[in-house]
């Protein structure tokens, strides 16, 4: 324990916020997320650093969504020790634990895939089972998770495929891992949930594997178990010396557009790392422990403000909250930043910026960043709506194009007549007909179908794979 770090402290850079600088019961927090005065206070800017464990959920993975309901955090952190995982599944005898203390090998890793191969057309069973069994033995991991699983429960098996086939791939491996630890520290994961979780995927993975399921496989299972929760128990441990598990963001500007779009302005309460393109997670009062992304809309700004473009989506419980129940004052919490999708500022290469809808937002935020620290190359943005009054940030892109020469916009509408010189038609066959873009760096953001069809498109005209960004994780 004595080597440890020291906890570190989080100072609020922003002082002239109100509803920012939490101190304790009865402030801004804790009547945003209705926490009473006789709860036991944690403090939501300075979660104590507790070498967080996540379980494999959210963003994609196991373990909980969670959020608000964060249980009280151990006066001891419990040291992470490399037997730490191994205690989180208990084995029988001895020698069977001695063989699972071992790392993962190759035919391991085969039994794994070969396991998930079989559970993918009962993914759906076998994840609800998983949560079934979690919370009957474990009632109070339910607080963790959303009220409502659905989404929950996909993410779980995404995570179960995405370890499984990096598994031979010890980098990639990690650095998913590495991610996904950073992301479940929002959720209030602890390092003692590994175990009941475990046991949990066991009990359905042994349902559901049917006559696939055998010792070997159960041991494999537990080796790579033992080695997926060391990794994250690390991750989350690093990332606790140096960031927030969350941050708090206070709105300070709701603009209502036309199509259900709003663009949200929020300041964090100490600065929000992310580069322009990334995108966050977000979790609104309204709905605690349901998480969403959505894409800053500016490069990061010195004042701190962060922007988002929301569409309130049919049913979508986040975004309908966000564009027509909040308000300046509120306070929501942000997950740390992820996504690949971020301009080389060193480069020179020409870009494509190619934006559907709300899809516009990471590009506006590429573009603020190479006019503020990138160096001079031809900037190219399309940007598509189905119907021209939802082209709502159009104004905003043909400013940017009047300042910088070296920025082209043009705009595409798929339904309805265009006005001025905007193009009639999708966004992928107006891209089309402008090529070639070979010697471009891509950037596709949009509706999936949208980013799919685009970087079909953008192979066909011979620009490599490298060259094509998005966040897409399954583009085919
Ligand atoms: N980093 C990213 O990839 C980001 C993605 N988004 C996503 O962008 C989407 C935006 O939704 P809306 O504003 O409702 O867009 P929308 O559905 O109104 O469509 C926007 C544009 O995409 C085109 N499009 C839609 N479906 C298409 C298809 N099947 N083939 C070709 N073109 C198609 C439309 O013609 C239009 O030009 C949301 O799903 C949101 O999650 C938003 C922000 C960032």
């Amino acid at each position: 324990m004595d080597n440890l770090p020291a906890r570190p402290t989080y100072a609020p850079i922003i002082t002239d916020a109100p509803g920012l600088n939490w101190v304790g019961p009865g402030d801004a927090w804790t009547r945003a997320w209705g926490v009473t005065a006789q709860q036991p206070y944690t403090s939501p800017v300075l979660p104590a650093p507790v070498l967080p464990a996540p379980a494999l959920s959210a963003a994609g993975t196991f373990g909980p969504a969670g959020g608000s309901g964060v249980p009280p955090m151990p006066s001891t952190p419990p040291p992470l020790v490399p037997q730490a995982a191994v205690a989180v599944l208990p084995l029988a005898g001895r020698a069977q634990a001695a063989a699972a203390q071992a790392g993962p090998t190759a035919a391991d890793i085969a039994l794994v895939r070969r396991s998930l191969g079989v559970l993918e057309s009962v993914a759906d069973r076998a994840t609800a089972h998983f949560y079934a069994v979690l919370f009957l033995r474990h009632p109070e991991l339910r607080a963790l998770f959303p009220a409502a699983m659905d989404l929950q429960r996909d993410r779980l098996f995404r995570a179960l495929l995405a370890a499984g086939q990096a598994a031979d791939n010890p980098a990639a491996l990690t650095e998913y891992l590495d991610r996904l630890a950073r992301g479940h520290r929002k959720y209030g994961v602890l390092n003692e949930h590994y175990g009941p979780v475990g046991e949990a995927l066991l009990t359905a993975l042994e349902r559901y594997c049917g006559r696939y399921w055998d010792p070997e496989t159960e041991l494999a299972w537990r080796r790579i178990y033992r080695a997926v929760s060391e990794v994250m128990m690390a991750s989350a441990e690093a990332d606790a010396r140096v960031a927030p598990a969350s941050w708090q963001a206070e709105v300070v500007a709701v603009d209502r557009r036309a199509g259900e779009v709003a663009v949200v302005t929020l300041r964090t309460d100490q600065r929000y790392p992310y580069l322009a393109g990334q995108y966050t997670t977000l979790e609104v009062p309204l709905w605690p422990r349901v998480w969403r992304h959505y894409s800053p809309a500016t490069a990061p700004r010195a004042d701190g403000l962060v922007t988002l473009h929301v569409k309130a989506v049919p049913a979508g419980w986040v975004s309908n909250a966000l564009v027509h129940r909040t308000n300046p004052g509120d306070v929501l919490r942000l997950g740390p930043a992820s996504g690949t999708m971020h301009v080389d500022l060193d480069g020179d290469a020409p870009l494509l910026l190619i934006g559907g809808g709300t899809g516009i937002a990471p590009l506006i935020a590429m573009v603020e960043a190479v006019a503020e620290h990138g160096r001079a190359r031809t900037v190219e943005v399309f940007y598509g709506a189905r119907r021209e009054q939802e082209l709502y940030a159009r104004e905003e892109l043909e400013a940017l194009a009047r300042r910088h020469p070296w920025l082209a916009v043009r705009t595409a509408v798929s339904e309805g007549r265009p006005e001025g010189a905007g193009f009639s038609g999708s966004l992928p066959a107006v891209v089309d007909r402008y090529g070639p873009w070979d010697e471009y760096e891509a950037f596709v953001s949009g509706p999936p179908a949208m980013i799919r069809r685009t970087v079909a498109v953008l192979r066909e005209e011979g620009v490599q794979g490298a060259r094509i960004h998005h966040d897409l994780a399954d583009p085919a």
